[in-house]
C-alpha cells in the first residue's frame, strides 16, 4: 500500500519548501501545496516542487460562483495536480462546474468544515447543530455534485466512510499526542484516522517544525 502522508508544505520560501521536502521525501507519499505556497509562489513554485516526482495536492480551497471556480479550474489543468479542493459551501452547482471543468485523472475534493472549527465557531457562522452532522450533509451534498471526495476531520471520516463507500477522504488535523494542537480544534492521531478510512493524512507542522523533520516523518511512517 502506498504510503498515505501528504506534507502540508506551508512555508513562504521556496527555497527552505523545497529542502524541507528532500528532507522527508522518503516517508511521505505525496505533497499538499495550499494558499501560502500558491499566493507566494505560483505555478513555478508548483512546477520546482513537482520536480520531486510526488504526486502534488493543490490545496485551493475554491469557493466562489460556479464560472469563477470553473476558470479557475482549467486554469491549473497544466499543473496535472492529483487533487484539488473546493469548498462545499460553495454549493451543488459550484462543485458540479468545478468537477466538470478539473483536468481528467485529478480528484476534486469538497472542504466540508475546518478542522480548527468546533460545535461553538460553526454556530458563530450561523450554522446550528453540531459539527459531526454538518460535515455529514455537506459530503452528501459533495456526492450529489460527482466529486470525488470531501475534507473532514479523523472525528468524522469513520461515519462518512460508511455514508459514502467508495468516497475519497482527506483528513488534515493530525497530532501524535506529543505535539501541541495550535489552531487544530478537531483533532486525531494519524492511526487513527486511516483505521477510520481516511485516503489521505495531511501533516504540516508536526513535520515541518519538529527538531528533526525527517525523525518526525518517519516516527508517523513507523504509526501506520
Ligand atoms: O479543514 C482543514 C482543511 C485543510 N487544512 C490544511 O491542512 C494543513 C494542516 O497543517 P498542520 O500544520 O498539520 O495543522 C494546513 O495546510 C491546512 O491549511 C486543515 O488543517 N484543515
Amino acid at each position: 500500500m502506498s504510503n498515505p502522508v501528504y506534507l502540508a508544505l506551508d512555508l513562504p520560501q521556496l527555497d527552505a519548501a523545497k529542502a524541507l521536502a528532500e528532507q522527508v521525501r522518503a516517508h511521505i507519499g505525496g505533497i499538499k501545496l495550499g494558499l501560502e505556497f500558491f499566493c507566494a509562489h505560483g505555478h513555478h513554485g508548483v512546477h520546482e516542487i513537482a520536480h520531486l516526482g510526488l504526486p502534488i495536492f493543490l490545496d485551493l480551497k475554491l469557493h466562489d460562483i460556479p464560472n469563477t471556480v470553473a476558470g479557475a479550474m482549467q486554469a491549473i489543468h497544466v499543473l496535472e495536480p492529483a487533487i484539488v479542493t473546493v469548498h462545499a459551501s460553495g454549493g451543488r452547482a459550484m462543485m458540479e462546474d468545478a468537477k466538470a471543468a478539473a483536468a481528467n485523472g485529478t480528484r476534486v475534493v469538497a472542504v466540508t468544515m475546518l478542522t480548527s472549527m468546533d460545535d461553538r465557531d460553526l454556530m458563530q457562522t450561523g450554522v446550528a447543530g453540531k459539527a459531526h452532522d454538518q460535515v455529514l450533509r455537506l459530503a452528501e451534498l459533495a456526492q450529489t455534485a460527482g466529486l470525488d471526495g470531501i475534507v473532514c476531520s479523523g472525528h468524522e471520516v469513520g461515519s462518512v466512510h460508511r455514508q459514502w463507500k467508495d468516497g475519497f477522504f482527506v483528513v488534515p488535523g493530525l497530532r501524535m499526542g506529543n505535539n501541541g494542537t495550535g489552531d487544530q480544534k478537531r483533532v486525531v492521531t494519524p492511526r487513527q484516522a486511516r483505521d477510520d478510512g481516511a485516503s489521505v493524512l495531511v501533516v504540516g507542522r508536526p513535520i515541518s517544525r519538529a527538531d528533526d523533520p525527517a525523525a518526525a516523518a518517519r516516527a508517523i511512517e513507523a504509526t501506520l
